[in-house]
């Protein structure tokens, strides 16, 4: 049964009146015991240290906004705001409901670009926001950037009973998941996936399957998942990017990846498969 949706994308005018807003300083997102949304207008009146202001999208019907505000001493003002508190978007996705976690997810990744593209790339002038559409614009040259999205292979590769996984040093500890890596210019994703894992590991896959995809705002991956059968090699796990990788038997796992990522996914649909268990549906995968 399909649920209606809370979050929708939308490009808000920024001029217009109350509504709804999200607020973001490298500390996380501020928010109380009423949540993340606050009064734009209540907002407005607390003199934050706004850098820029973006309209993303309405939630429950709702219009919402996100303030992103300049680092500075000053932003410990917010916390003089009765009852606020900064939480990383880290925590939203492992503590909140999906649907919050989905707008400051967009949120996040609108507010990176925005921050990234206050100058045109290509002549260096003032860029502006473009009424009704997700573009930043040089009036200059006529140039309008857009958000970015950096397309990432993950991959599980199984061996029979065993499915190889791995640690980069910077997992929290003694957590091992499936491999991943950005695609580069030139290559399809499943070239980018025999390449990271030849790089990463220095083994041969097969049998490359896609099965799903995920955003992942951490700042902007667009995660293509697919499923590898070994092929040939030894594991050699590659100088400073991967700490440790091995053959685990599907019997005795290591700690692995939290549970909405779609590392866990692929671990979870390959364990399902040789149980003859019903399979998990990865959020976003489902029809309708
Ligand atoms: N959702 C999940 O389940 C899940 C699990 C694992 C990794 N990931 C994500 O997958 C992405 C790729 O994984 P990785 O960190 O192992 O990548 P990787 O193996 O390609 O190695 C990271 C290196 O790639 C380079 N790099 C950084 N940003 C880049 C970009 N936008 N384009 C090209 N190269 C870039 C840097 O040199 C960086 O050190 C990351 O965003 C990571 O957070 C998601
Ligand atoms: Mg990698
Ligand atoms: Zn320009």
């Amino acid at each position: 049964m399909t649920r209606p949706k809370r979050w929708t994308t939308a490009v808000l005018d920024v001029q217009a009146p109350g509504g709804w807003a999200v607020v973001q300083s490298n500390q996380g997102f501020l928010k109380d015991s009423n949540g993340v949304l606050f009064p734009r207008e209540w907002l407005k009146r607390q003199d934050l240290p706004l850098m820029h202001e973006h309209g993303i999208g309405h939630f429950d019907g709702e219009p919402v906004y996100v303030q992103t505000l300049r680092d500075s001493p000053e932003l410990n003002l917010a916390l003089d705001l009765e009852g606020t508190q900064w939480q990383t978007l880290r925590q939203f996705m492992l503590a909140d409901d999906a649907d919050v976690f989905q707008m400051l997810g967009y949120a996040a990744q609108i507010s990176t670009w925005a921050r990234e593209h206050r100058f045109c790339g290509s002549c260096g002038q003032p860029a502006q926001q473009v009424p009704g559409e997700r573009a930043m614009y040089c009036p200059h040259c006529d140039l309008r950037a857009y958000p970015r999205i950096s397309p990432s292979m993950i991959v599980l590769i199984t061996r029979g009973d065993e499915v190889l996984l791995a640690r980069s040093p910077r997992f929290v500890s003694g957590v091992y998941s499936t491999l991943a890596g950005f695609a580069e210019p030139g290559e399809s994703a499943e070239d980018c996936v025999r390449r990271e894992v030849m790089e990463e590991v220095q083994v041969t896959v097969k049998n490359i399957q896609y099965k799903g995809s995920q955003c992942w705002p951490f700042p902007h991956s667009m995660m293509l998942g697919f499923h590898a059968e070994y092929d040939s090699g030894e594991i050699v796990p590659q100088a400073d990017e991967i700490e440790d990788a091995q053959w685990f038997s599907i019997h005795d796992l290591p700690p692995l990846p939290a549970s909405r990522s779609i590392a866990r996914h692929l671990i979870d649909l390959y364990l399902a498969q040789r149980s003859g268990s019903v399979e998990p549906v990865l959020p976003g995968q489902a029809d309708g």
